[in-house]
């Protein structure tokens, strides 16, 4: 059964979904903060929430419940992603479900600004009929500059361009071709664009780039009398900045719709005039709440059930067609990091991953993290597909990949180098079938063996009798060897070999102390891995 905790007011149409979901159940906890966050996220496997939830490393301290937290919307400044990822948890959002309702939002912010409807209605709910106060400005034909041209910043475009405006955006990532596409002028600094334009809108997240956009220095550059609308992110503009330029006629308007601190119910801009501002209202419209919270409550259980991994912003996506092709190499992958780790005994500073054959033409960050999860799961709890990476480069190892198309004897292998501590080990695995997890590579020595319950590992000179001695020292013992499997060096007898020996149930000091005592055997390790058919709960 996964549990899951709503905690921030959603559309109804994401809660009728998991009423309807099998294996789900869910609770309905808003205003949640502080411990009774803390103890809440623990006692779930995902999340689903707004803006007025913050998720700090604190609200996940001890937590080893929580598989996933959705953001019901875009901005996902309020989750602590680096705290979220090293404990393991998906953070996902809904990128495009709000994108109309906020331009729309913005839009209105211009117009109202424009008209002065907010300070006019009042004045006339209050009972005086004054038209001469609030003479207003047409908008057809004026510029607006638009900061960040993503899915928000274009549909304000659209829609200035409809209102006869002039547009001009500045946007790291838009090309002249795709301005002129869309219809806008593109420059190069939002200095450049201050002299020449009537209003100012952002739609960029807060960044440190972002942040104090609009401060006193830029007062001086502006075309007097700008307008400027913030439905982004507080912060964008610094509020002092906004309070001077009114105050000096710099500024002709202000429109905010976001707040550094929110809920914010105090702020000097407040009741100043030619100011227009709303409680983050700029997703809070019917239809755009409905597609966020459907899309997110998908998001939620598809990971949950099924592993997909769609929109995260902290882990590569993860789409069932690729998960579903993956599956069988995840599980060598993890197998291999376990048996890596065990094989190696520590002090690992590097990590090779050789791809090979059709695997190497897929995204293979993913199963790069399963490897890592297994190779960091005996030090370090709950390592798995979103963390692992992270926790590996924590702790100073190094991790790299290659890739080849060309086949070995398997359609895909993977191949592992793992050094450090003066020791360099190999592992490599393939999958038989549909999801049988082989060994065919330990160190220099090929060979084929099933990669799963217990191993004994023991290396030792290729020379006759080995292998019936080692057989004895079992069948005396009474433990059973379920498979045996002895990759040598070369083709000649005489050299170094590694012998595999599944074996069903534990292997007693004594048995282990004898078959070390045999002569030729220079090296014996047991090595522990899952159950056949046994996966680790984020693959299952
Ligand atoms: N008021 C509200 O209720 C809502 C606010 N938002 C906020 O609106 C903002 C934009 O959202 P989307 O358009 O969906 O995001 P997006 O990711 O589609 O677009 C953001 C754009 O900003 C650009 N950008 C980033 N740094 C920049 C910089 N230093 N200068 C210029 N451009 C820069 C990026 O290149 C990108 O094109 C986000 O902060 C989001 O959280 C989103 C939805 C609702
Ligand atoms: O999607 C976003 O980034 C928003 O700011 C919308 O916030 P909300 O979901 O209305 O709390």
């Amino acid at each position: 059964m996964h549990r899951i905790l709503v905690l921030d007011n959603i559309a109804q149409e994401g809660l009728v979904i998991l009423d309807a979901s099998p294996n789900v159940e869910y609770e309905v906890r808003t205003g949640l903060s502080g411990e009774d966050l803390r103890t809440a996220l623990n006692e779930f496997d995902g999340a689903i929430l707004r803006s007025g939830v913050k998720i700090t490393p604190e609200s996940l301290e001890g937590n080893t419940r929580m598989r996933a937290l959705v953001r019901a919307g875009v901005g996902t400044d309020n989750i602590d992603k680096p705290a979220a990822t090293r404990r393991g948890i998906v953070v996902m959002n809904t990128p495009a479900g709000n994108t109309v309702s906020t331009a729309e939002h913005a839009f209105a912010l211009l117009l109202a600004l424009s008209r002065n409807i907010p300070a006019a209605n009042q004045s006339l709910v209050e009972g005086r009929w004054d038209r001469k106060k609030y003479m207003g400005t047409q908008v057809a034909g004026k510029t607006l500059g638009i900061v960040g041209m993503g899915r928000i910043g274009r549909e304000v475009a659209s829609r200035a361009i409809a209102f006869d405006m002039k547009v001009i955006a500045f946007d790291p990532f838009l090309t002249d071709e795709q301005a002129s596409a869309i219809g806008v002028k593109r420059v190069a600094t939002v200095d450049e664009m201050l002299p020449q334009i009537d209003y100012l809108t952002v739609h960029t997240p807060l960044t440190p780039e972002t942040k104090g956009l609009i401060s006193h220095a830029q007062l001086d550059k502006v075309k007097p009398g700008l307008r400027v609308i913030n439905a982004a992110r507080g912060g964008i503009y610094d509020v002092d900045a906004l309070v001077e330029g009114l105050k000096s006629g710099r500024l002709g308007g202000v429109a905010l719709d976001v707040f550094e601190n929110e809920p914010c119910t105090d702020s000097p801009l407040f009741g100043m005039p030619n100011v227009v501002c709303t409680p983050h209202l700029g997703a809070s419209t019917e239809e755009a709440q409905t597609q966020v919270a459907v899309e997110g409550i998908h998001l939620l259980i598809n990971y949950l059930q099924t592993g997909e991994i769609r929109h995260s912003v902290n882990v590569a996506s993860l789409d069932p067609k690729t998960l579903d092709e993956l599956r069988g190499f995840l599980n060598v992958a993890h197998r291999l990091g376990l048996l890596a780790c065990q094989w190696h005994g520590g002090g690992i500073d590097q990590v090779s991953i050789t791809y090979r054959g059709e695997v190497a033409g897929k995204d293979t960050r993913v199963v790069n993290n399963a490897f890592c999860a297994g190779l960091l799961e005996r030090i370090v709890d709950d390592a798995n597909i979103v963390n692992s990476e992270m926790l590996l480069r924590e702790r100073g190892i190094e991790l790299s990949e290659e890739k080849h198309r060309d086949k070995g004897a398997f359609a895909s292998s993977i191949t592992v180098k793992v050094s450090g501590g003066g020791r360099s080990i190999i592992v490599g695995g393939a999958v038989l079938g549909q999801n049988m997890p082989r060994l065919i590579m330990l160190d220099e020595y090929r060979l084929e063996s099933f990669l799963d319950g217990k191993l004994l590992i023991f290396a030792h000179k290729d020379v006759p009798g080995i292998i019936g001695r080692v057989g004895t020292v079992f069948g005396t013992h009474g433990i059973n060897i379920a498979q045996m499997a002895v990759g040598r060096e070369g083709d000649a007898p005489g050299g170094s070999a590694i012998g595999v020996l599944n074996i069903d149930g534990d292997v007693p000091a004594d048995a282990l102390a004898e078959v070390e005592g045999i002569d030729a055997v220079t090296q014996v390790k047991i090595i522990d891995l899952p159950k056949a058919g046994e996966l680790p709960s984020w693959l299952s």
